[in-house]
Order: structure tokens, then C-alpha cells, then sequence
């Protein structure tokens, strides 16, 4: 019984992550209407890989520190995580979902809100 019930609690728990659930590549309509906002403020669409990139430069590292700090706890949170490489007050980020090789709606998600929080640290 208790093999069954750590598979029954192992799927609730699984079901209770955020974001749950497959996702799906973000279809050419969908792409039409959710990446043009983002392309306004600097993302770009990588060439040979469906992911979206954007350079970050801060006044200096430790905004720059805050930024990655302040993404990465909602990263956490939403159970997706960005590529990012970070030198003094630059940061690089890359965005793309792993579970299904392509942009979807998370990456969206995570970019609007490291717009709102490099705004903030403008
Ligand atoms: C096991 C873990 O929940 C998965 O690997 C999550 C973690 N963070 C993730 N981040 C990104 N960018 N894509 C994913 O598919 C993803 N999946």
C-alpha cells in the first residue's frame, strides 16, 4: 500500500508544481500576438535555437546582483529557470522552455517580469 500511496502523493505533489502540466511550443499565432511586446524592449528571437535573448546592462554589479537575486527567487517559484551569464554589470539572459525545445508561454511570463524588475532598477 504504501508503494501506491507514495505514487498517488507523488503525483499530487507533481500536479501542485507550478505550472503543471506539458507545455506546448508557442504556435505561429500565438508567437504573432506575445513576442512583438517584448521585441519593442529588446528581446531577440535566437538564430538555430527557439529562445529569445536580451542584453542587461546595470550601473554597476551590485544591481546588476540584485537583478539576477530578485529573478532568480521567482524562477524558483514558477519552476523555470533562465540561461544567464553575468559579468560586473552586464547580464545575458536566454530564455526557452527545456520540456519542450521551444518558446512557451513560461518564457513569456518570466521575461515580462524581468522587465518589470530591470525597470526598477533603472
Ligand atoms: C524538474 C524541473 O521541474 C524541470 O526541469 C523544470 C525546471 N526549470 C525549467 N526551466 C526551463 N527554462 N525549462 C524547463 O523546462 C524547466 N523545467
Amino acid at each position: 500500500m504504501s508503494g501506491c500511496q507514495d505514487t498517488r502523493s507523488e503525483l499530487i505533489s507533481q500536479s501542485e508544481r507550478p505550472g503543471a502540466g506539458k507545455v506546448h511550443r508557442l504556435s505561429a499565432e500565438e508567437r504573432e500576438q506575445l513576442l512583438p511586446n517584448l521585441r519593442a524592449v529588446g528581446w531577440n528571437e535566437l538564430e538555430g535555437r527557439d529562445a529569445i535573448f536580451k542584453q542587461f546592462h546595470f550601473k554597476d554589479f551590485n544591481r546588476a546582483f540584485g537583478f539576477m537575486t530578485r529573478v532568480a527567487l521567482q524562477a524558483e517559484k514558477l519552476d523555470h529557470h533562465p540561461e544567464w551569464f553575468n559579468v560586473y554589470n552586464k547580464v545575458h539572459i536566454t530564455l526557452s522552455t527545456h520540456e519542450c525545445a521551444g518558446l512557451s508561454e513560461r518564457d513569456i511570463d518570466l521575461a515580462s517580469f524581468i522587465e518589470q524588475v530591470a525597470l526598477s532598477l533603472a
